[in-house]
């Protein structure tokens, strides 16, 4: 299996104007082996999004290194998907031209064409492939950005609190579906989350940050 992640004496600051730097991360060490399916929980400004946006490569550790099967981390990678509270999907484009996005700037579309409609299916989404989403509810849109990060079949799937902004019953069905796809495809997932359901599921590292 791949996806085994190690962070070895993370910290993480950030400077403040005419005040101390705030420190975000003060020494992580911690290993997720693949195919987990792990919590970051804590209270709000513990660190838990900067620790996910450290893995994903958006920003960098001001010391200590971050790995990916041994690869230290250095810049975000399609093998790092990354879903957000809001999905960001493009709003000119479909649904199927959304998810196949990543698959286009890497010129890999030709080869991979049913590998969209494919995760555009499994995300349950298959007979609104052709709209736009400003058509889409806040779920099935969150659903699409779920394709457009696994479509790259991502080593690791890291997750911001993807279920926040939806209701109740809509955040359930999507809980079973991550369940469902991480059980299917074995793809490590580290989730930040404040569900306390989620947190029972899943391995619990919050007390870490
Ligand atoms: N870009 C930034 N510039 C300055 N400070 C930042 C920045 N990003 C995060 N911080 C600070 O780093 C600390 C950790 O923030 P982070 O967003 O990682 O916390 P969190 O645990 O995800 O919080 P929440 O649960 O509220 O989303 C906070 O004190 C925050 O103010």
């Amino acid at each position: 299996m791949v996806g085994e992640i190690k962070i070895a004496g993370v910290v993480k600051r950030f400077p403040q104007q005419d005040a101390p730097d705030v420190i975000a991360l003060s020494g992580i060490n911690l290993t997720i082996k693949a195919g987990e399916f792990v919590s970051l929980i804590g209270p709000s400004g513990c660190g838990k999004s900067t620790l996910l946006r450290l893995i994903a490569g958006l920003n960098g550790a001001d010391e200590g290194k971050l790995y990916v099967d041994d690869e230290e981390i250095r810049e975000p990678s399609y093998e790092r998907g990354l879903v957000f509270q809001n999905p960001m999907l493009f709003p000119w484009l479909n649904i199927h031209d959304n998810v196949a996005f990543g698959l286009k700037a890497r010129s890999i579309y030709k080869q991979k064409k049913t590998e969209v409609d494919k995760f555009i299916e499994l995300v349950g989404l298959a007979i609104f492939h052709k709209s736009y989403p400003h058509q889409l509810s806040g779920g099935m849109a969150q659903r699409a950005s779920l394709a457009r990060a696994l479509v790259n079949h991502p080593k690791v799937l890291l997750l911001d609190e993807p279920l926040g902004a939806l209701d109740a019953f809509t955040r359930m069905n999507m809980q079973d579906e991550l369940i469902r796809i991480w059980q299917e495809r074995q793809t490590t997932m580290i989730m930040v989350t404040h569900d306390v359901w989620m947190k029972q599921f899943t391995c619990q590292i919050g007390s870490l940050l």
